[in-house]
């Protein structure tokens, strides 16, 4: 008799989303109205208008294709964590480094650093299996002071959600919704708010008087912020704050490593942004704990389940897939959208449609936070590998000594220096990918061209949450932010289209290249938002008319394109009026950040000044906060970027007003309705900026310079386009 092993019962599944079918059928009817569309331009190339709208269309149908990568394979995971100790015992399970960016104590508050780091202690894991690190590339004391502060609560934190299975392992959060008395939740509460009174007055004051010092670890830690000590020119500093092995919580249970690291600066070596303290991490963490799998956060980015790791574990305890297999990515979400969500900050088609669609295929970009890293992915191919020098530092170096030990302790302040990198493969062929600010996508395409494979998981309830932009510039300073990198990858050896097509398929290729050439859709809605406007001023037709069989084709791609969009949002969980603010978003980008975006990288690469990596303020003004919540623009600050938005507003509105003068005299309704429609799309586009320029008194509205500006551009447009001979 045969003994046969049962199977053992899955830990995970996955499946192509039901609509698939329909996408195939419906890209290739797309197709070829495209390919209509092509013809018929080219037939038409000697009207005046017509090379314009052929270098759009030419562009928006390469958008198309990029766009449709995404719908052909879209997928959906399931987890089984319930089956995870018949694969896997709990002693067994993998220890993880979970690193924390944070870059400035002033934009990024060290209370809500705190909260993102004691989020992540507490996850519902081994607590000796977790080693969080702080990176401070702020190099504050404020920072440090909040950390110690924090590993003080957490022996009081971690133990109260452990026992009471809390959810919201966030204290601010929380703090902020539970009602329910938990037991003993009051006096922690008391706890946690001295805890951020006493952060935040010294946070307040910007310095550290000495009767916060309370122990003679702190004395000696904050010595170190001398006279030199500035915050792009200093020393490494790197403080244990909770010990493993030595640490017990107020019950009696082992904590987590916590440890604090601000890699040294000096002004004589470019230290790379986050990516190249995000390989400080790797190395730093490669001499104390070198745990195989890697977590990267942004400070502001909370854990919002504690029981996230064990469904990372559904994926990576799966021997079958375990080979190839690069990181594990969870969508950033983010907490207090506003109800119609006006910036469209939730990033729904990057952070959740297009990662589903790229599941299918071999997997979702690296988003910059809430992925989970195996750590050799970050040292060459699965099967090319490529290891730095020391032997260290290797991916499978097993660490023997406690992290305070003194060779611990040396071997990490040596790799935190800051001429460390010179002369080594580290963000070229190791570790974080450098040479684009956006470091994140530039080092996902770059291991999925090694041959790495990634997975996203998207779980009902958020992994994690973090922080938006709330007023409009600084939404859009952080899209220009993402263009610049992007355009960066574009323009260098490793251009998604050449390079990601040859390693990773056509597909891979294009899903890549639908995020990197974001910027050139400036083109198309430039040409779109003043051409047809400007001719109808003149009274030119430029499309089809109404009653002509092109026009058709015309009405099938704009409703195809825009139908389809919107069900692919409103499936993803969306509303209508979401969907409709995110297509007015893609268009205020088009005009602003795009544009500028592309402007920086020009003047970058020609050796003008750049401001490198500007972080987003995740501070939050009431006033501010309150008209966010209300859905009101808040424009406030005099930036070039509104000009184009006030401009086009009011060509608009010009032109739909003179097209309805045109059609009440009588005029060539059959011929101009193409250009009305749009006029009027535009109108209703703007609206907001209307209301920001004409009669809005509060600090959110147009500052007047830029309503100036905008309104002389566009009645010189307006009235240059009148003298054009109407042919
Ligand atoms: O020199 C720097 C600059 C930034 N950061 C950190 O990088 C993170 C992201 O910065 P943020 O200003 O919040 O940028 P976002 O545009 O909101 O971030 C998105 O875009 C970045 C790439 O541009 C990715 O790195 C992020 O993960 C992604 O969330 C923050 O934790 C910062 O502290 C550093 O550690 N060092
Ligand atoms: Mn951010």
């Amino acid at each position: 008799m045969s003994t046969t092993t049962p199977p053992s019962p899955p830990l995970h599944t996955t499946h192509l989303l039901r609509r698939t079918t329909l996408n195939r059928i419906f890209s290739l009817l797309y197709a070829l109205a495209i390919l209509a569309l092509i013809h018929h331009h080219l037939h038409n190339l000697h009207h005046s208008t017509t090379p314009f709208f052929f270098i759009a269309d030419l562009i928006l149908a390469f958008m198309w294709t990029t766009t449709t990568s995404f719908r052909l394979y879209p997928t959906d995971r399931k987890v089984f964590p319930e089956n995870l100790e018949q694969v896997l015992e709990k002693k067994d399970f993998p220890a993880m480094d979970i690193f924390i960016c944070t870059a400035d104590p002033y934009k990024e508050p060290p209370m809500n650093v705190v909260n993102t780091a004691l989020s992540l202690m507490a996850y519902d894991y081994p607590p000796e299996k977790i080693s969080v690190y702080v990176s401070d590339d702020g190099g504050s004391e404020l920072t440090l002071f909040a950390f110690f502060e924090a590993a003080k609560f957490a022996k009081i934190w971690l133990p109260f959600c452990r026992d009471n299975n809390v959810v919201d392992r966030c204290p601010e959060a929380f703090f902020r919704s539970n009602d329910v008395a938990f037991s003993g939740s009051a006096d922690i509460k008391v706890m946690y708010e001295k805890m951020k009174m006493k952060v935040e007055s010294v946070v307040d004051r910007g310095s550290l008087d000495a009767e916060y010092i309370s122990t003679e670890d702190e004395r000696k830690a904050f010595e170190r912020w001398d006279k030199e000590f500035t915050r792009n020119h200093h020393p490494t500093v790197i403080q244990v704050l909770l010990e493993s092995g030595q640490e017990k919580d107020m019950k009696g249970h082992p904590m987590p490593n916590l440890i604090y690291v601000s890699r040294e600066k000096n002004k004589a070596y470019p230290h790379n942004f986050k990516a190249g303290a995000l390989n400080t991490m790797l190395r730093v963490s490669a001499v104390m704990t070198n745990a195989p799998i890697v977590l990267t956060q942004d400070c502001d980015m909370y854990s919002n389940d504690p029981k996230t790791p064990q469904r990372m574990l559904c994926f990576y305890a799966d021997q079958s897939i375990r080979h190839n297999l690069g990181y594990i990515q969870f969508p950033q979400r983010f907490h207090g959208i506003n109800k119609a969500d006006i910036y469209a900050s939730e990033y729904k088609r990057l952070y959740v449609i297009n990662p589903g669609g790229m599941d299918g295929l071999k997997g979702p970009c690296y988003v910059g936070s809430g992925c989970f890293f195996v750590r050799r992915s970050f040292f060459g191919g699965p099967s090319s590998p490529e290891l730095p020098e020391a032997r260290h530092l290797w991916p499978d170096h097993v660490v023997k000594m406690p992290i305070r030990s003194h060779q611990v302790l040396d071997s990490a302040h040596e790799v935190a220096r800051s001429n460390y990198e010179n002369n080594t493969t580290w963000g070229s062929k190791m570790g974080f990918r450098y040479g684009s600010l956006s470091e994140d996508f530039n080092t996902g395409l770059q291991q999925h061209c090694s041959g790495w494979k990634s997975i996203f998981f998207h779980p009902r309830r958020p992994a994690f949450l973090g922080d938006l932009p709330i007023t409009l510039y600084d939404a859009l300073n952080q899209n220009r932010r993402w263009c610049i990198g992007l355009l960066e990858v574009v323009f260098s050896k490793h251009n998604p289209l050449t390079y990601g097509s040859r390693f990773m398929g056509p597909l891979m290729g294009l899903s890549y290249a639908n995020n990197a050439y974001w910027p050139i859709l400036s083109i198309p809605i430039f040409i779109y938002s003043f051409v047809p406007q400007l001719a109808l001023i003149n009274g030119v037709s430029v499309f089809p008319e109404v009653s002509s069989c092109w026009f058709i084709l015309y009405a099938f791609l704009f409703l195809g394109a825009n139908v389809q969009d919107c069900l692919d949002y409103v499936l993803a969980r969306g509303t209508f009026q979401q969907w409709w603010n995110d297509q007015r978003i893609w268009h205020i980008r088009g005009l602003s950040s795009f544009l500028f975006g592309f402007i920086e990288f020009s003047m970058k690469r020609l050796g003008i000044a750049s401001k490198g990596f500007h972080v987003t303020s995740k501070v939050v003004d009431n006033e501010q906060s309150k008209r966010y919540n209300n859905g009101v623009f808040e424009f406030g600050v005099p930036s070039p970027m509104f000009v184009p938005l006030g401009t086009v507003a009011i060509v608009n509105l010009v032109a739909f007003v003179i097209g309805i003068l045109q059609i009440l005299k009588g005029g060539n309704m059959n011929g101009l309705f193409g250009q009305m429609f749009l006029s009027c799309f535009g109108f209703v586009n703007s609206w907001p900026i209307y209301e920001a320029m004409l009669w809005r008194t509060d600090k959110g509205k147009m500052p007047r310079v830029i309503s100036v500006i905008s309104t002389l551009i566009a009645l010189t447009l307006c009235t240059l386009v009148l003298l054009v001979p109407n042919a």
